[in-house]
């Protein structure tokens, strides 16, 4: 270096490094900025020049000062004449001050070296002392092959560079220097080489060698050499990077070749079973690779079997068709979510709910249902379904072939061309019926009855929608056959039977389902039941609709039922279809060949616009001899075959069926009467097992086996009567009347009125968990009774209250069972006979009961539940009942012969009547014309 001058030198701690025609930013420390400051002061050109000196010290005090890389570096004396072109403060809010709260910006110009090596003392760091440099003399021209040699790594580190630029823009920059590259000339070419190394990364050693340099032909080779390292270094790199992703494709390949294993064994397996001629050939053996694979291929294989049918039930839907787009949708969202995720198991459970349940567009078994409705022995044969599995309930099964009637003239009016006004239709079945008492006659469209000897062939229809007709509600106590009629009905129909109970479902989406947002969501049960019936007409038969809850905080079920049960659809001949929301499915499931039927026990608990859209059909109870039939036809039998024993191996004496039925049962189902039946049955087959076991010969005891089951044998089996002696302990006593109710499950019954008088201040105390309306009632009859207390020789003058004179006493009457709640005013009559018992003295006989609500003129109103009061009476033993005069019609259309025969039935209009029926005429000391005489008043 030919010239020398002396400028002050900058040490660039390590990292950093600067090259001719590049700009570097350091941080530096306060003092070191002093002294730029100083030299910036004395500067008359304004931006100072330094040299700037690499040193392998580095600015952090715990790094190693001379790094491995540097350890056979050149010391240092090379670097650049670097101008200082910014010199500011770095400004960090909130943060305690830096070790270096400057920053220099200074940009390379040209190389230099130092004519004495730089002391490295840390001390020295940071002055700024002045050396004496040398300038390198003039850039010569290279050689042309050197330069060729170094554009050509050149622009390959910069192709590479550009291929692995992420950035669009960073792109653009890298191929912007490679065009530049490529026209440069060859005295141009050392200028280029420092400013590509100065702008490609590179190791500080590399750099540091570079910067030494001086000669072009040197520094253009030193260029190319580390071009060829960085070349490579990003080549390793870059393969070790296609390595990996190359390592993840291929677990892909394996993925998707298994897949394709398990199809083509599925296909030869399938190829193998339409073969049977030859299983054990030498292909079908080499290719059995199930059989060497282990369980788990096994399901794998089974996972994609359960997939590959899924695919086929979706395809097998109705194309166009909502639920196939809804299919098919989710089956793409299916594949596209990984196998084993929460949401992928989520969609696959929906798509088999999707895919089961029975659309009216899938090809439907729904011919069997409108064939056997089109059959023109329909009716008959539905008749004889219904005698075939109940007893007696004669009105009941007239009004269920109407009903039937009625569903047979819909589906047929479907099928028509003109529609017929669903009235007209059901007024013309109206007309038939009473034009036909003769049960030998069938019901006919045309609206004539022919004999069902000869009936009218009808032709089918060309179009059919489904059956309908009204909704059916049977109302009545457990155990009376609602649910047996109900599947009664279905066989008739040829369609499947599905139940669902509503007692206690509080929750509207029980009915509807979840949507699909809740965790464990699913279809409500209308839903389940289509599916689990496998067809879309089934007869679905709502138990307990008076149990469904109402509004509340889960959303309101009960007005979930009335959606289901729409009236438009089941009142009207409409061709449309009545479409139902199933939060889960939220597809519209159409329910209009749906068949509902409910089951109550009682009316009072029904919500008005349900009961609106039902028919009501009453079923009361059964008499004794009604469960006698029962019990022997049907009953009997049924728990005679379910415990395995042969109907010539039990017999039951009428004595001893007549036993449990009356001292055993009291309720007016038939249900306990089939639990002691099969406890009589089984108690009877483990004998006939023990007798079996013991030789055939002598059974338990050595005593031989008798078939045949008698009265005295019923305690050892069924243990103490639970009824008997109830009415012997039925007293006649002063202050108690028998009454009539009907409890809430919709069972009739008598209840006893008890009352007494004690020592008090002439008040009326009632308990017996009595609701307002029967507590008046008590008010009115007590009212009444005093009001006539003269009239009926309680009090010998008019005017005198007879809870005062000749003693102050109170009366408390008691309604037992305390512990259920009682209302209604029906046990009127019955508190006003308590009350003159209880006054007079006279007593009504424990064999008349009586029901009927009373006026304060003394009238007698009537009451509902007439036919299961009666049958509860008479089941309780009762005689005579007394009835107001306007029930007379309940008993005479609801009551069977028999019981009337048997029973005595009072009807009364006031209650001078009611007290002459109870107490027996002449027993009271009526003084009547006064009666008369008040009534003219
Ligand atoms: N008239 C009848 N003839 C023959 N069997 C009958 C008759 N009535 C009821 N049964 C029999 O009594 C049993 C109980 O009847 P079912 O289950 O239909 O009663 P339910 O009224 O539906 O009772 P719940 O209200 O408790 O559901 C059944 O086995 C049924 O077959």
């Amino acid at each position: 270096m030919p010239s020398a001058h002396r400028l002050p030198v900058l040490p660039l701690p390590l990292p950093f490094i600067l090259l001719p025609t590049a700009r570097l930013t350091i941080p530096i420390s306060r003092a070191l900025a002093d002294n730029i400051l100083a030299i910036l002061d004395d500067s008359d050109a304004g931006q100072p020049v330094l040299a700037a000196i690499p040193v392998p010290v580095s600015l952090e005090p715990d790094v190693a000062a001379v790094p491995p890389v540097t350890a056979n570096a050149p010391p240092p004396t090379h670097g650049v004449a670097a101008r200082v072109i910014r010199l500011a403060r770095t400004r960090i809010v909130n943060s305690p001050a830096p070790r270096h709260p400057y920053v220099l910006h200074l940009h390379g110009l040209t190389r230099i070296r130092l004519l004495q090596p730089l002391d490295l003392d840390p001390s020295s760091l940071e002055s700024l002392p002045q050396h004496a440099v040398a300038y390198p003399p003039a850039d010569t021209i290279p050689s042309h092959e050197t330069v060729e040699t170094f554009k050509d790594t050149a622009l390959k580190l910069l192709d590479r560079l550009t291929k692995d630029s992420v950035q669009a823009q960073r792109k653009d920059e890298w191929l912007r220097v490679a065009s530049m590259v490529e026209e440069i000339s060859d005295h141009r070419a050392a200028w280029m080489a420092d400013v590509l190394v100065a702008s490609v990364s590179g190791q500080y050693a590399d750099k540091l060698y570079f910067l030494a340099a001086t000669e072009v032909e040197d520094r253009l080779h030193r260029a190319t050499e580390l071009f060829v390292k960085q070349l490579s270094i990003s080549e390793v790199s870059k393969k070790i990077a296609t390595a990996v992703d190359e390592s993840l494709s291929r677990q892909q390949k394996e993925y998707f070749l298994r897949q394709q294993l398990a199809a083509i064994q599925r296909e030869l397996r399938s190829l193998n079973n339409t073969a049977p001629g030859q299983p054990g050939s030498p292909g079908g053996a080499g290719i059995g690779m199930g059989s060497s694979g282990s369980e788990l291929d096994e399901d794998e294989q089974a996972d994609a079997d359960d997939l590959a049918d899924l695919r086929k039930k979706i395809e097998a839907l109705d194309a166009g068709s909502e639920e196939r787009k809804v299919g098919v949708r989710e089956w793409r969202r299916l594949k596209r979510i990984p196998q084993g995720s929460v949401e992928n198991g989520v969609i696959r459970t929906y798509l088999e709910w999707l895919t089961s349940i029975p659309w009216p567009s899938a090809p439907a078994s729904q011919t069997t249902a409108q064939d056997a409705l089109m059959d023109s022995g329909f009716l008959t044969k539905a008749r004889a379904q219904l005698d075939a599995d109940h007893y007696g309930l004669e009105q009941i099964k007239r009004r269920l072939i109407e009903f039937l009637a009625v569903v047979r003239l819909h589906a047929m009016a479907d099928g028509a061309t003109s529609l017929t006004p669903i009235t007209e239709v059901e007024e013309s079945m109206h007309k038939l019926d009473n034009a036909s008492s003769n049960p030998d006659r069938a019901l006919v469209p045309n609206g004539s009855a022919v004999s069902r000897q000869g009936p009218t062939p009808i032709e089918p229809p060309k179009r059919r929608k489904g059956v309908k007709g009204p909704i059916l509600l049977f109302v009545g106590p457990p155990g009376t056959g609602k649910t047996s009629l109900g599947q009664s009905i279905a066989k008739a129909l040829n369609r499947p039977f599905q139940r669902i109970s509503l007692g206690g479902v509080r929750d509207e989406a029980e009915i509807r389902g979840h949507r699909r947002t809740y965790v464990a969501s699913g279809p409500g049960n209308i839903v389940q039941a289509l599916r689990k019936a496998g067809r879309s007409d089934p007869v679905i038969l709502l138990d307990e609709v008076d149990k469904v809850g109402h509004s509340n905080f889960h959303g309101d079920p009960s007005a979930a039922l009335l959606e289901v049960l729409d009236p438009e659809q089941n009142h009207s001949f409409s061709a449309s279809i009545a479409h139902r929301d199933d939060h889960y499915i939220n597809v519209p499931v159409d329910l209009s060949q749906v068949l509902f039927i409910c089951t109550s026990n009682t009316l009072e608990t029904i919500s008005a616009p349900l009961l609106d859209r039902c028919e009501v059909v009453e079923l009361s109870g059964y008499t004794y001899d009604e469960k006698m039939h029962i019990g022997r036809r049907f009953l009997l039998p049924k728990q005679i075959q379910a415990n395995g024993l042969l109907p010539s191996q039990l017999q039951i004496t009428d004595d001893a069926l007549l036993h449990v039925v009356t001292l055993y049962t009291r309720e007016a189902g038939v249900r306990s009467l089939e639990r002691a039946i099969g406890a009589v049955v089984r108690f009877k087959a483990v004998e006939w097992a023990e007798y079996l076991d013991a030789g055939g010969r002598k059974g338990e005891n050595g005593k031989t086996w008798r078939s045949i089951v008698e009265e005295s044998e019923l305690e050892k089996i069924l243990g103490v009567p639970r009824w008997d002696g109830e009415e012997r302990e039925r007293e006649e006593k002063r202050g108690v009347v028998y009454g009539l109710v009907v409890t809430g499950m919709g069972e009739g019954g008598i209840l006893p009125v008890e009352s007494t008088a004690l020592p008090g201040s002439g008040r009326l105390k009632l308990t017996g968990s009595l609701g307002d309306v029967i507590k008046e009632s008590g008010e009115i009859a007590l009212s009444w009774v005093k009001a006539h207390a003269f009239e009926l020789g309680i009090t010998a003058g008019r005017g005198i209250d007879p809870l005062k004179v000749p003693d102050p006493i109170d009366i408390h009457l008691h309604l037992p069972a305390g512990a259920q709640k009682k209302d209604g005013p029906s046990a009127g009559i019955a508190m006003t006979c308590a009350f003159v018992s209880l006054l007079s003295g006279a007593t009504v006989p424990k064999d008349i009961a009586m029901t009927g609500e009373i006026t304060l003129r003394g009238r007698v109103t009537p009451v509902g539940g007439i036919r299961m009061k009666v049958l509860g009476a008479h089941r309780a033993q009762i005689r005579k009942v007394i009835l107001p005069w306007a029930n007379r019609k309940d008993v005479e259309h609801d009551v069977s012969p028999e019981i009337r025969r048997e029973m005595q039935f009072c009807f009364v209009r006031t209650i001078d009547e009611v007290l002459d029926a109870a107490f027996g005429r002449g027993t009271l000391g009526w003084k009547r014309e006064a009666v008369l005489l008040e009534s003219r008043l």
